[in-house]
């Protein structure tokens, strides 16, 4: 059964989607079964993986006119995607009138729990309905930072509200690790904001690090992960090696 995990931080541009998008990748091309589901309108992971962000089913039409969760997935070779589209902006509020809205993302991932061994939920830069939902559903959440200055920036509100989910909605939400992106290892800065973020969350940051690398940027904009744009690349690298710590952890 899919352990599902969600990719977390309110905090805009941080390299959640390009995390969430590269780690499914790169768990499929090692093997796995994975599914990512994208729960931000932006719908950038939708496109990320290829698929077309005007699909006629998505996750909003699963969540809100009660399409089957597996007839709204898309197979494509990076991994399968239950897809996002600009309606599930709206859907934040139409869910808001909703009986039990804060698990219909759980209801929806139960009825396919069966076909993978991970589900990935890229979550929009907000700790709203949409986010809360993904939290109800996930078993663990994956934080990226970036490496810089304010990277610690919010994350007590973040920490805050995993307790309140853990407290009333989802008892078993545990911390799956802590990631530093578009990291910079040869400044000073870059150290020392990682030496913060371990002290922050002892035990739980990657010991993988992903370096800014402009194949990253690129490799979207082709509807490809990162190990089909270019897979010798440092940023294919780390999302491999990335998978690989994933892994080891999860045995
Ligand atoms: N390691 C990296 N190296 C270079 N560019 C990167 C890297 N990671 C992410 N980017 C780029 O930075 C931008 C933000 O990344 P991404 O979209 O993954 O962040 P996000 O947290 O999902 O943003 P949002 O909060 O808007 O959903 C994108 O243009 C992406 O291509
Ligand atoms: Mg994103």
């Amino acid at each position: 059964m899919a352990k599902i995990v969600a990719i977390v931080n309110q905090k805009g541009g941080v390299g959640k989607t390009t995390t969430c998008v590269n780690l499914a990748a790169a768990l499929k091309y090692l093997g796995r079964r994975v599914l990512l589901c994208d729960f931000d309108p932006q719908a950038n992971a939708t496109s990320g993986m290829g698929v077309d962000k005007s699909v006629s089913n998505g996750v909003y039409d699963v969540l809100i006119n009660g399409v089957e969760t597996r007839k709204a997935i898309v197979t494509t070779p990076y991994g399968d995607v239950l897809p996002s589209s600009k309606a599930l902006a709206g859907g934040g509020v139409e869910m808001i009138e909703m009986a039990d809205r804060q698990f219909l993302l759980r209801s929806a991932l139960d009825a396919v729990r069966e076909d993978y061994d991970y589900i990935f939920v890229d979550c929009p830069p907000s700790l709203e309905l949409l986010t809360l939902n993904a939290l109800c559903a996930a078993d663990s959440l994956l934080v990226p930072l970036q490496g810089e200055y304010y990277a610690l920036e919010g994350l007590s509100d973040l920490m805050n509200t995993v307790r309140i989910v853990r407290r009333n909605m989802n008892p078993r939400l545990q911390i799956e690790g802590v990631l530093l992106t578009m990291f910079d290892g040869r400044t000073n800065l870059a150290i020392q904001v990682a030496q913060e973020v371990k002290r922050f969350f002892p035990g739980k940051v990657y010991a993988t690090v992903i370096p800014r690398n402009i194949r990253l940027s690129e490799a979207p904009s082709h509807g490809k992960p990162i190990t089909a744009y270019d897979r010798g690349c440092r940023g294919a690298e780390a999302y491999l090696a990335l998978a690989n710590e994933f892994l080891k952890k999860n045995t």
